[in-house]
């Protein structure tokens, strides 16, 4: 029978909790109920936490599984109905609102099955800046063996409420050269490095420079196969049709706060999202989930 334990742990400002179950870790701040990392004890981690990280209060952590909502991105890149529900959209941050704030944990179920904590955010009753709409969201995170999570928005207001979101994942690689995605053949992509173009991926996806691209009409699994780590990364989603795919390289690492400028190599965000032609317009009272689950394999399967 697999041994579960949580504990509360603090990280410099930030509030934390340490998940075990079995041969699983998982790492979780209530500040932004952000999954800061997640590790089986035979293998390099899943998940990929910088080790310039900040623990700061009102800044997010470099790495994890940042929670993107209610947009994703740059607002003014979001469709008009995105926008529209911000006051002042040119002064609206990258990503959204909720991965600086602190989300209400609303429990924790530990047992022989594994361990399950549920965060909650009502917008209604701890109200966003330039944002005044009535939403609840959930996020819930499962160690089970495999690491399940689900990001749950529930529109509580009148009016037809548009978002765009993801599930901002942070993979660890054994170096970014020798990794594929499968599972993207065929899939139109739009290439922000190059205006915005839209574009069509054929075959494996492979890396060999600064990535940044948002893929559209994506299958509900994908995978990082990473022959140097002799394991693929299986990613199941469901409610999600796009997918960001992003690696710094080396002149954009440079800039990034909480990065270490070698550390490029190491890490591949594949985001799960909602976002372009795959927003949702959740009508008044309804709910839409945005779910991954991810777990590891060695090769030979
Ligand atoms: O530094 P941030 O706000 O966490 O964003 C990191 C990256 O997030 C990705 O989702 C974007 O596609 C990149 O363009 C961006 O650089």
């Amino acid at each position: 029978m697999a041994k579960s334990h949580v504990e509360r742990i603090e990280r410099d400002e930030l509030t934390c909790w340490r998940v075990r179950y079995g041969t699983g870790e998982l790492l979780i701040s209530q500040q932004g109920a952000q999954i800061l990392s997640y590790r089986e004890d035979d293998q390099p981690p899943l998940i990929w936490l910088s080790e310039q990280a900040a623990y700061a209060r009102g800044q997010g952590v470099r790495g994890g599984v940042p929670v993107c909502w209610p947009w994703f991105g740059s607002l003014q890149r979001n469709p008009q109905a995105v926008q529209a529900l911000h006051d002042d959209p040119a002064a609206a941050p990258a990503h959204g609102l909720v991965r600086n704030l602190d989300w209400q944990l609303l429990g924790i179920e530990s047992g022989d099955a594994g361990v399950h904590l549920e965060f909650a955010y009502n917008t209604a009753t701890q109200p966003l800046p330039h944002w005044p709409h009535a939403a609840e969201l959930r996020l819930s995170i499962r160690l089970d063996g495999r690491l399940h999570i689900a990001l749950h928005s529930h529109n509580l207001g009148a009016s037809p409420l548009p978002i765009s979101q993801a599930l901002h994942s942070y993979f660890a690689v054994s170096d970014i050269h020798q990794v594929s995605v499968e599972g993207l053949h065929g899939c139109r992509y739009i290439e922000t490095l190059e205006d915005w173009q839209q574009r069509q991926q054929d075959g494996l996806l492979q890396f060999s420079g600064e990535t940044d691209r948002i893929y559209l009409d994506t299958p509900a699994q994908l995978s990082i196969l990473d022959p140097a780590w002799q394991r693929r990364i299986r990613l199941h989603s469901s409610g999600s049709n796009s997918a960001v795919l992003w690696n710094p390289w080396t002149d954009k690492a440079q800039r990034l706060s909480q990065f270490a400028a070698d550390a490029w190599p190491g890490m591949l965000c594949i985001e799960h999202a909602n976002v372009l032609d795959d927003i949702r317009t959740l009508a008044a009272g309804e709910h839409h989930q945005l779910a991954l689950s991810l777990w590891s394999e060695p090769l030979s399967n």
